[in-house]
Formats: C-alpha cells, structure tokens, sequence
C-alpha cells in the first residue's frame, strides 16, 4: 500500500529523518515510536504527504509518488493529530465536512456520519457544537471524521496524549474494535507503548531520525537492543 525508500528530511543544517525505510500493508496498523525529538511526527508527515522528503522515494499503491502529491491521492488519506481540529460547527457538519467535498450525495453522508459517530459513541452529540466538546468527545469525533471517508490509509499522531488516563483507555479500546471490524490501513505515532501493544502487530523505533528496530511489539520488548533502545524500552513492560 505504502512505502517509504531511504526517506531523509533536512530543515536547515539540521538532519530530521536519515535514510528511513518503510513499508504498510493493506489491512496492517504500524506503531511508530521512540523518544521526544526522534523524527516520529516529522515521518508520519512525509508518510502522509503533508511534507514531500529531501530525498528518497515514496511509492504509493506501488507508484513512485512525485514531491507534490496530487490532490486525489491526497484525498484518499485521513488524518488525525493529538489536538482535534474541529470547526466551529455542529458535530454532525464536521463529519459530513470530507464526504461533501468528496461529492457523496446527502443521504450517503448522512448514513456514513450516524454511522461513525454511532461507531465511537458520539452519535448523541450530532446536533452538538463541536467547541462545546470534552476533550474525549472532541477526539472521538475527529476519529468518526476519518474514518467517515473510508481513507486508503489513516495516520494517527499522539491521538490519545492529551486525554487523561480513564479516557485514553476507554477510546484505545473503541478504536481497537474498529480496527478489527474494518482492517484500515493505519500508522499510529504514539510515545507510550501501551497504546502500540494495544493496537499494532508491528512496531518501528526511531532514534535520533534513523529506523533502528522493527517487530512486533512484545518482541521489541523482550530484546536486547543497544544502550539507547533499551534505556527507551526500559520505561515500559508488557
Ligand atoms: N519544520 C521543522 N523545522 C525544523 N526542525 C524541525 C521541524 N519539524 C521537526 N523538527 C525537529 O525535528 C526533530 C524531530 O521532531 P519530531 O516532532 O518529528 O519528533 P517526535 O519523535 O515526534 O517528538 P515528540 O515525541 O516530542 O513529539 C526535533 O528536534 C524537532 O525540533
């Protein structure tokens, strides 16, 4: 579905990302993970093509992807940040958002959104202002927003950091439900472990911009990497 060949990303004399590779599946979820600073985010950028990479190659759907993703392509991924990003409308609006602009007609959108807003336990809040939202119900309803349009690939970066811990486990399981029921593509961005045991098969440690494990994730885990890796690891059991 996706991958990433030799991906290196440089801001000014600084070197973000070096020579990452990587592959996702149809069907698969991907952690990625590792310490503040070490290049998550600015990968699942690229991967998402919200940043083209300094060098190296993305393919998607086995095209070799230009520095400039065309919208259609674009349009086929969904993607969801730590902060919701609502709008100033009403939830069901918000959802209905991405299926308008795809040209769904309205009865199909009004099915997919009560349908998702249904999935992640928010159809009660439809008519609701979305700037009245908990943060819970906000972040339950960016994930409906995404997965409304039935993307090629979701990406997820830190969804859960900024709810409290009842919160987070209750939405982590929501969303491991989905996963299971409809096999979506994801790369999720997470520093805490847990959330990447829960809901990934396969995990990538970045260090300091470079890829520097990969596998499931209670096997990450278990092993012995170097020094850095293991210090990282330390912080969390299985
Ligand atoms: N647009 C940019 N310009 C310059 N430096 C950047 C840019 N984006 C990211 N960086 C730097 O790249 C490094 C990696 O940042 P990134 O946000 O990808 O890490 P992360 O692993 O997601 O960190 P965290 O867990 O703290 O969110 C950091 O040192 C950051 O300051």
């Amino acid at each position: 579905m996706l991958e990433a060949k030799e991906i290196s990303w440089f801001q000014g004399q600084k070197t973000i990302l070096h020579k990452v590779n990587f592959q996702l599946s149809a069907g698969e979820c991907v952690g990625l993970i590792g310490p503040n600073g070490s290049g998550k985010s600015s990968l699942l950028k690229i991967l998402a093509f919200l940043e083209p990479p300094t060098s190296g190659q993305l393919f998607f759907q086995g095209n070799p992807m230009p520095a400039t993703v065309p919208l259609a392509i674009r349009r086929r991924i969904a993607i969801v940040f730590q902060e919701s990003l609502l709008l100033n409308t009403k939830v069901f609006d918000n959802v209905a958002l991405g299926l308008k602009i795809r040209g769904l007609p309205n009865k199909k959108i009004r099915e997919q959104v009560d349908f998702w807003l249904e999935q992640f336990g928010v159809a009660h809040l439809s008519k609701q202002s979305a700037r009245s939202l908990s943060g819970g119900e906000a972040q339950r309803v960016s994930l409906a927003r995404a997965f409304a349009i039935e993307p090629d690939i979701l990406f997820l970066d830190e969804p859960f950091s900024a709810l409290d811990a009842p919160t987070k486990e209750a939405l982590r399981g929501d969303l491991a439900k989905v996963f299971k029921s409809t096999k979506t593509t994801t790369v999720i961005v997470s520093h805490d472990f847990k959330d990447i045991l829960h809901l990934t098969k396969r995990a990538l440690i970045l260090l300091n911009g470079k890829a520097v494990r990969e596998g499931s994730p209670a096997q990450l885990l278990k092993e012995k990497h170097n020094e850095e890796v293991d210090r990282f690891l330390s912080h969390f059991s299985a």
